[in-house]
């Protein structure tokens, strides 16, 4: 068993904190992933799990072992943890074989065949073997990056930015393939990206950091509809924040009439409040009285995103089809479609 627990870990540069009693847990098999803005501190949590850098406090577990804690500290080799770092190219002058075998040279010769076979076999790149990287595609290249760090079989892998030298169109696709290798190998994991997109597809659990500090840890799909923090609400997907006053505990008036919603805790009566509006809490309805005059559009395709002005000057915005093709100060008809509200404090 390899579950990843990380309690309460913090670490700095001379003088600087750089990561603040980070915690979080993986289950055996899982797969997470570190978003949040640069140099908040994703790749120095991958480098503390890897023992390339200590940690001031906390505790790293994987399965029963304490990788680093109050008076232990494993090298990196002892840690029996992969990487995949950004710029951790293959061996150029190595073929794909003697790449995938570098890490494996204590087997015997046939169970390393074994296993260069069911790796090239997993990451669908079963004739590459005698090939030299450069005559691979960056997305194969990193396929194979992949099965030489699967190769030994390590208790948990550390992916950093594994596709960000890949085509924006290859990389979401890569993500969702890369997650089902990982899952048939049943390995721990965990990856640093800056893709959203990335991260909902590969991961089971997704983190936002933001300077030094882990603000949410949560499942994509919570991420996105009950982001615990502004922040999370502005760096995950599209919205706007709103004002609002609290009528009761389950509704809260806004520009955009009463909305219900469970209020976080320590809210009160008449307090002053902001509301997260996601685009498709709003939806464009020809047939509607209720009109907003565009102030902004983007056309993404499949769709049109506008920003729209409330009659007090805030903005929300709105997402339609994509034939629907109003220009900016033209006025268009709204419905509401939101079935919770989330609130922040003022203060947060
Ligand atoms: N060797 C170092 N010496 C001093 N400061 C460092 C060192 N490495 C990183 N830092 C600082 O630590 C902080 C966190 O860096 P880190 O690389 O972990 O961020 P990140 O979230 O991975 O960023 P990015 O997304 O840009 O890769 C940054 O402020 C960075 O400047």
């Amino acid at each position: 068993m390899s579950k990843l627990n990380i309690d309460a870990i913090s670490t700095a540069h001379q003088n600087t904190p750089i990561l603040e009693q980070l915690s979080l847990t993986l289950d055996d098999g899982e797969i997470g992933c570190l978003l949040g803005p640069s140099g908040c501190g994703k790749t120095t949590l991958l480098r503390c799990i890897a023992g390339l850098k200590t940690i001031q406090s906390g505790t790293i577990q994987l399965g029963e072992r304490t990788l680093s804690g109050a008076r232990v500290n494993l090298p990196t080799e002892q840690r029996n943890i992969g990487v995949v770092f950004q710029d951790y190219a293959l061996f150029p002058h190595m073929t794909i074989e003697q790449n995938i075998r570098f890490g494996i040279k204590h087997l015997n010769n046939k169970e390393q065949k074994n296993r260069l076979k069911s790796l090239l076999n997993l990451v669908g790149l079963s004739d590459t073997e005698k090939r030299y990287p450069h005559e691979l595609s960056g997305g194969q290249q990193q396929r194979i990056a992949l099965a030489r760090a699967l190769a030994p079989k390590p208790a948990a892998l550390l992916l950093d930015e594994p596709f960000s030298g890949l085509d924006v169109e290859l990389r979401e696709s890569l993500a969702r393939e890369v997650r089902s290798i990982l899952k048939a190998e049943g390995i721990t994991a965990l990856m640093v990206t800056h893709n959203q997109n990335e991260a909902f597809a590969i991961a089971d659990s997704v983190g936002v950091m933001q300077a030094g500090k882990l603000l949410q840890w949560d499942t994509p799909y919570r991420l996105y509809h009950e982001p615990k923090h502004p922040f999370i609400a502005d760096f995950i997907g599209q919205g706007t924040l709103i004002g609002g006053q609290v009528c009761d505990c389950k509704s809260v008036h806004t520009e955009l009439g009463l909305l219900k919603t469970t209020l976080p805790p320590g809210v009160t009566t008449g307090e002053q409040v902001s509301v997260l509006v996601r685009p498709d809490d709003i939806l464009h309805d020809d047939e509607s009285d209720w009109k907003l005059e565009v102030t902004n559009r983007a056309f993404r395709g499949s769709h049109f995103l506008f920003t729209l002005k409330l009659p007090n000057g805030e903005s929300v915005m709105c997402m339609s089809q994509s034939h629907h093709n109003h220009p900016v100060g033209s006025k268009i008809g709204i419905k509401l479609e939101m079935d919770h509200a989330v609130v922040f404090i003022k203060s947060t």
